[in-house]
């Protein structure tokens, strides 16, 4: 009887102080990621050949959520020089085959930049020793490329722009971003670079800069962006020759550009400003940003690399940190493609590390939201199953079994309602073969468990709309068939709820009639497969 509690404890992988150091770090890692929000995010975007169709930009709201960004044309870049009025045509990439689209066109447009300078208090200075680059203000050239084509202001925007809380900008409910062109510069091999500094902000409504690097070979030239002792490294000389690749970033970062050993970086850069009008919900993977370039990837990732992290597998918990209207009647169709800040972020860190994550509301439950983890301390306690007396029952013998135990739950229809659920408990809980939420949601309903008081959280099995209902005294409000739901314990809570919204309202008939309102919260909810399915 020994062993076996032992053995139940440890593969609920809880009270192991390794697990809990471990949860407990990915909490902090979150906290601080909300703290300082992402302060920078890049992409790629792949130049297809110039055909005869142009490429029609993707619409927002009309991505798939799989759909790879639209590949760009070929990029033009027109210009002319103060001594010479002729205009002139880059073709970039180089195709080495049309004029302009060859070698001298390309060193033609460097040799027509003027060295660049940077600011220093009031003052333009002109040192090599600190900027070795040649520049031309947005006056001077016209390009065929811009940003908003292909939704990377839009997705800037979402990861960006949330965090920005100036008096002036709070003022804007609708607030977006517009990105202004404001130079083209050109850093050449052997020793063109760009030491650490921080760009001059041009008005009191610009919140960062936006670096578009056109496809031109070169070696070297990392951009690195620091904030608050957190550094992203931007390494674009790998896909230098025939794709394009951004960065954004805070104003308030301090950034460099690592010397140029060889070929020419060339950059489009764009002053980031906050604007009025409304902006839509678009799903995230979009394929726009590459959630590798976010601050919080790489520890999510290692967490989940650890084979001692959740080593049967688990679910994170992780209430969302901004509001969103999830019990509206548009709340299907806005989320999760309408998370911000950070919940955008660890949304689409989770998702790119191939993990199934979902955003579903959690009801409280006479004012609380997790019965089995109250306190959001991570003081995680093994979980008991109430009214199941599992003396006498070999639980060692369904822990080497959870394949076994799986495939006799998904047949399971043939056995009375609250048996199922229970094989369904016991198969998320001691086997932690989880195959997901939405399938545990799909087929142990609240109607199946509507007898029993199970503890854990209580998860609607969808962005519920608001409703009211009538129900009897005897009943509880989550057991009203208005919200579909089912409790599921086992959840490792990683933060706490932050925004309610109305779930449903009822009228409760006993003595005297009452009429009460349940809240609920929306979470992100991770389910992390056992060490060896990851
Ligand atoms: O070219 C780049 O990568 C960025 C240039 C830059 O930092 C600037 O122009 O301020
Ligand atoms: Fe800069």
């Amino acid at each position: 009887m020994e062993q076996q509690s032992q053995l139940a404890s440890e593969d609920l992988g809880q009270e192991q102080p390794d697990f809990v150091n471990r949860c407990r770090w990915l909490k902090h890692s979150i906290e601080r990621q909300r703290q300082a929000a992402s302060f920078t995010c890049g992409g790629t975007i792949l130049v297809g050949s110039d055909n005869k169709e142009k490429t029609e930009p993707p619409l927002s709201g009309v991505h798939s959520s799989t759909s790879a960004p639209c590949p760009s044309s070929p990029v033009s870049i027109l210009w002319a020089t103060c001594n010479d009025s002729t205009a002139r045509k880059l073709v970039l990439p180089l195709d080495g085959v049309s004029q302009e689209s060859s070698t001298p066109v390309l060193q033609q447009l460097v040799a027509d930049c003027d060295p660049a300078t940077f600011g220093r208090g009031q003052e333009d200075i002109l040192d090599t020793e600190y900027r070795k680059a040649g520049k031309m203000d947005h006056g001077h050239f016209a390009t065929s490329f811009h940003p908003a084509d292909f939704g990377i202001i839009e997705n800037v925007e979402r990861i960006l722009l949330p965090s920005i809380s100036t008096a002036t900008d709070n003022q804007m409910p609708f607030r977006k971003l517009t990105a202004e062109l404001y130079k083209l510069n050109a850093y050449s091999g052997p020793s063109g670079l760009f030491r650490k500094h921080v760009d001059t902000p041009r008005s009191k409504h610009q919140i960062g800069s936006l670096v578009v690097c056109l496809p031109s070979a070169f070696q070297g030239g990392d951009l690195v962006v620091q904030h608050n002792g957190q550094t992203v490294v931007f390494d674009w000389s790998m896909r230098s020759s025939n794709t394009i690749q951004w960065a954004a970033f805070y104003s308030d970062c301090e950034h460099e550009i690592k010397q140029i050993t060889s070929g020419d970086r060339i950059t489009l850069t764009y002053n980031l400003f906050v604007t009025e009008p409304v902006g839509g919900a678009f799903p995230l993977s979009n394929g726009i940003i590459n959630p590798k370039t976010l601050p919080l990837y790489s520890s999510i990732e290692t967490l989940v690399g650890d084979p001692s992290f959740m080593e049967k597998g688990g679910v994170l918990g992780i209430y969302c940190s901004h509001a969103y209207p999830h019990s509206s009647s548009m709340a299907e169709e806005h989320l999760p493609g309408g998370l911000k800040g950070s919940d955008v972020v660890l949304y689409s860190i989770f998702e790119s590390l191939g993990i199934e994550v979902s955003v579903l509301p959690v009801l409280e439950i006479e004012g609380e939201y997790n019965s089995d983890i109250p306190s959001f301390e991570l003081k995680l306690r093994s979980y008991t199953y109430p009214g199941q007396d599992l003396k006498g029952k070999s639980l060692q013998g369904n822990i080497g079994r959870d394949r076994e135990l799986l495939s006799y739950d998904s047949s399971a229809s043939d056995l009375s309602g609250d048996e199922c659920v229970e094989r369904r408990w016991r198969t998320l809980f001691f086997s932690r073969r989880v195959c997901g939420i939405q399938d545990l949601l799909r087929t142990a309903t609240k109607r199946e468990i509507s007898t029993q008081r199970l503890e854990g959280a209580l998860v609607g099995t969808g962005l519920h709309e608001y409703d009211t209902t009538t129900f009897g005294q005897d009943m509880e409000p989550e057991e009203a068939s208005v919200w579909r739901s089912c409790h599921l314990p086992g959840i490792t809570w990683i933060t706490e709820p932050k925004h309610q919204e109305m779930a449903f309202s009822y009228i409760a008939y006993g003595n005297e009639a009452s009429i009460g309102t349940q809240y609920s919260c929306a979470a992100i909810l991770a389910v992390i497969p056992p060490f060896d399915r990851r």
